[in-house]
């Protein structure tokens, strides 16, 4: 479970959420909402461990991450704005050198080219990524989630740049990774999961 207990961002001498607080079970999907500058992102930073607040912690299992942060950090998998993609290697290189740092045992070209092949890169694996679009780094960078075990998806907007097709197929991916147990939050524009009784949503600013 996650639980996040009177956290307060101030920046520039604004408030940007004071005394926030709530809880996430595990099977659960929790959708941050707002105008832009709300604080989605800083909220999503400071509960994945890379940012700072001015009050407040945050629980994993009901250990406070400032003291267990690598244990914490081996349950999450974190998507921001930044790709993380190393623009001078392949796509498919990129998931290996990935996959070697976060899980050597299940590291396996098959797993890795049916990850690309689930976010429509076929054909686009040898390509370094630094020459691939806008929208198929981002699916590059998000081919990640069909590699993943980790518990904790933190996505910030992970439907940048992702036509109606790659929305979909993330839709069925997210809602697949909560009915397994997992915890997902993210921030989006988009109404993607209207109707769906797992959602939760969070909303900042007024
Ligand atoms: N590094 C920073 N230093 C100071 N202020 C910052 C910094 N990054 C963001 N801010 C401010 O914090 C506030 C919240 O920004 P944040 O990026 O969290 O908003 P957001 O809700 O994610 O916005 P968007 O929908 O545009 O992505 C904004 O007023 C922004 O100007």
């Amino acid at each position: 479970m996650l639980e996040v207990k009177h956290l307060t961002s101030i920046r520039n001498d604004r408030i940007i959420f004071k005394s926030l607080s709530f809880k996430i079970k595990f099977g659960e999907l929790v959708q941050i909402e707002g105008y832009n500058g709300a604080g989605k992102t800083t909220l999503l930073r400071i509960i994945a461990g890379f940012g700072s607040c001015d009050d407040g912690e945050v629980y994993w299992n009901n250990e406070n991450i400032a003291i267990n942060r690598d244990i914490f950090h081996q349950h999450l998998l974190f998507l921001g704005h930044q790709t993380g993609l190393k623009r001078e290697l392949t796509a498919f290189e990129n998931l290996n050198f990935y996959q070697c740092i976060h899980a050597p045992d299940l590291n396996n070209r098959n797993i890795i080219y049916r990850a690309l092949a689930k976010v429509g890169l076929v054909g686009s694996e040898d390509v370094p990524v630094a020459q691939l679009s806008a929208g198929q780094q981002h699916r590059v960078a998000l081919a990640r989630l069909w590699l993943s075990k980790k518990k904790l998806w933190i996505l910030d907007e992970p439907m940048t740049a992702i036509d109606s097709q790659g929305t979909k197929i993330l839709k069925k991916l997210f809602l697949t990774h909560v009915k397994e147990g997992g915890i997902l939050m993210l921030t989006t524009h988009q109404d993607m999961f209207i109707n769906n009784s797992k959602l939760r949503k969070i909303r900042l600013g007024t």
